[in-house]
């Protein structure tokens, strides 16, 4: 049997993750979140006083920070310059700069490079927003998880304390307007993508799902 690559895209809060676990804890595979990749070069950058706002001042320091990113789904763990940044990624500070640091070519280039290296033989799920149209473009498995933008609200405001359902909504569209409209590797299904939308389906649903569309092309 030939490696395993399942790409799993989609905007922001659609359950890329959690529904990515599930399906790598189920058959055995590693996982791979590109997301906190990018999340992770965003807290370096903020930390050493790049103005991430400046494409050009980001783009200098691109090759700076290391990176360790770990690929077990039970626990994936990530390092910046070996401090551990798991939680850190996580501000709202970091979630409103990361769209404007993974427009910036120089940032994609050096973790698609990466990303691929992770990749390697397979027998992976990586979730994203462009493994199946740029990093893994040969994946025999590729996944569009959507959800209305009232479900991924709700769902995201009920994982975080002191939000709103509106003030999620809010964000997550500014973050998708700004993923689908850059130059670089935009937001987008591959043609050769399943949809799935998992606005009315469990998770337990979903990752079923994900699961019966890897038996049915592998
Ligand atoms: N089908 C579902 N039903 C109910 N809640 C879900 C479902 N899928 C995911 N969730 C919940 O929605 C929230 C967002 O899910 P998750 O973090 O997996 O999305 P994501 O697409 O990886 O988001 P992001 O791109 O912003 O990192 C989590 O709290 C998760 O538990
Ligand atoms: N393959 C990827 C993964 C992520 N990004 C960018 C765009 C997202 O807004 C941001 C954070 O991702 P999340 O943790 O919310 O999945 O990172 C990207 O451009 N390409």
């Amino acid at each position: 049997m030939t490696a395993l690559v399942v790409a799993m895209d989609g905007p922001s809060g659609s359950g890329k993750s959690s529904a990515s676990r599930g399906v790598a804890r189920a058959l055995g595979l590693r996982y791979l979140d590109t997301g906190a990749m990018y999340r992770a070069i965003t807290w370096w950058m903020r930390e050493h006083g790049v103005d991430t706002g400046d494409p050009a001042a980001v783009a200098a320091r691109a090759a700076d920070p290391v990176l360790q990113i770990g690929t077990d789904p039970a626990a994936p763990g990530i390092t910046v310059d070996g401090v551990d940044v798991a939680a850190a990624i996580r501000t709202t500070e970091v979630t409103s700069a990361v769209s404007a640091v993974s427009a910036v070519p120089e940032v994609r280039a050096r973790l698609v490079a990466e990303q691929r290296a992770v990749i390697g033989a397979g027998d992976i799920v990586v979730e994203g927003r462009d493994i199946g149209t740029v990093v893994a473009p040969e994946a025999p498995v590729k996944v569009y998880l959507t959800a209305s933008p009232e479900a991924r609200a709700r769902r995201r405001s009920a994982e975080l304390a002191g939000t709103t359902v509106e003030a999620q909504r809010a964000a997550m569209a500014r973050r998708d307007a700004l993923d689908s409209t850059r130059k670089a590797d935009p937001l987008v299904m591959a043609a050769d993508a399943v949809e799935v939308d998992t606005t009315e389906m469990t998770l337990d649903e979903v990752v079923a799902e994900v699961l019966r569309l890897v038996k049915e092309r592998t």
